[in-house]
């Protein structure tokens, strides 16, 4: 169970992974889109993964609807105000939203950056006067290679005193985290954090690459670390925070079953990790249902779960001092 006497946070959930799909029905109307149906219920299995999926890239298929309907800027501007709101209605006290302007961008040749300026002013419209507090992290999406991703890197450095960090996000396996050194050299001599996600599609060695070689504090899945007592060392010595994602790690076959998932080992092997959404509308789930029912399935005990709650403030882009407030409203 959530622990009410601490903060909440989700610190990896991706805004354009998280569309409603009412918005999509009106934003496809909005645009004179060919959607796949016409009424919600209709459109539930073509925007949210209903039975697992067999592997990663047929998971993110699903994500593409809530892009494709972003028509202009105030769409996206839309959904980002409306993350905020859904984030609200979670009770969080802080989340972490992360898009891919270049993905949000492509379906209607909009500008990475001003898709990047859309979504910083639409969760500062949302934020303002509300008690929930929400950080930005920018993602590359590896999907669409190298010279993409340097499009997409120099939208996000534009904006980057509007973020907190860099991501890589998509085809893991098509496209390695080695092709993108120079790219992160870029995100740290800008002074932002790189969460990276890794030993999701590969093994243990694409998290080694991915702190070794492209300077991520943070990882995105890990679940892989598991196949590697090194790294789990490596990890835990470091303070490298893992945030995992239990239902999604099933629905995308990437662990078989919430039994077998491994968050509860680096829970006890005293890794930071802890409890996230992914992508809530396109898996069906929410934070709630996260720590409520998926954790005590993966067998996390009570005290395993406050740790993991406590593990997320340690490991947010927060500074101690704005830490330290989210603690004392408590
Ligand atoms: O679980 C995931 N693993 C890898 N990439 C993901 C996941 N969820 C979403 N994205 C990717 O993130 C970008 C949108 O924010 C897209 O590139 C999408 O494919
Ligand atoms: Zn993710």
């Amino acid at each position: 169970m959530i622990n009410k006497t601490l903060p909440l946070l989700d610190l990896h959930r991706h805004l354009d992974g998280n569309v409603r799909a009412s918005t999509i029905l009106e934003l496809g109307q909005k645009f004179n889109l060919p959607l796949p149906a016409h009424d919600l219920e209709g459109l539930r299995e073509h925007v949210q993964v209903i039975d697992n999926a067999p592997d990663l890239m047929s998971f993110l298929a699903k994500l593409d609807w809530g892009v494709k309907v972003l028509g202009d800027y105030e769409a996206c501007r839309r959904i980002a105000m409306e993350n905020v709101a859904d984030a609200q209605a979670q009770n969080l006290d802080y989340t972490e939203l992360r898009f891919s302007p270049y993905y949000m961008a492509q379906s209607h040749n909009l500008h990475p950056q001003g898709v990047t300026e859309a979504v910083i002013d639409g969760v500062k419209a949302a934020t303002q006067g509300q008690h929930i507090k929400v950080n930005l992290i920018g993602i590359m999406s590896r999907t669409y290679g190298v010279e993409k991703c340097q499009y997409e890197l120099d939208a996000l450095l534009a904006c980057k005193n509007d973020l907190v960090a860099v991501d890589l996000a998509g085809d893991e396996i098509g496209y390695p985290g080695e092709l993108f050194v120079e790219h992160f050299k870029q995100v740290h001599n800008a002074y932002l954090g790189a969460t990276i996600h890794a030993g999701e599609a590969r093994g243990a060695q694409s998290i080694w690459q991915a702190i070794k070689e492209l300077g991520a504090t943070r990882i995105g899945h890990g679940v892989k670390a598991i196949e590697d007592p090194k790294l789990m060392d490596y990890l835990r010595d470091s303070c490298i925070g893992i945030e995992s994602c239990l239902t999604s790690n099933i629905l995308t076959s990437t662990v078989s079953s919430l039994e077998t998932h491994p968050l509860k080992q680096f829970l006890t092997h005293n890794i930071l990790a802890c409890i996230n959404t992914d992508d809530p509308a396109v898996q069906g789930i929410e934070l709630e249902y996260e720590y409520q029912v998926a954790a005590p399935k993966a067998g996390l005990t009570q005290a395993d779960i406050e740790k993991a709650q406590r593990n997320a403030l340690e490991i947010a882009y927060l500074s101690d001092c704005d830490k330290q407030a989210l603690i004392a409203h408590y």
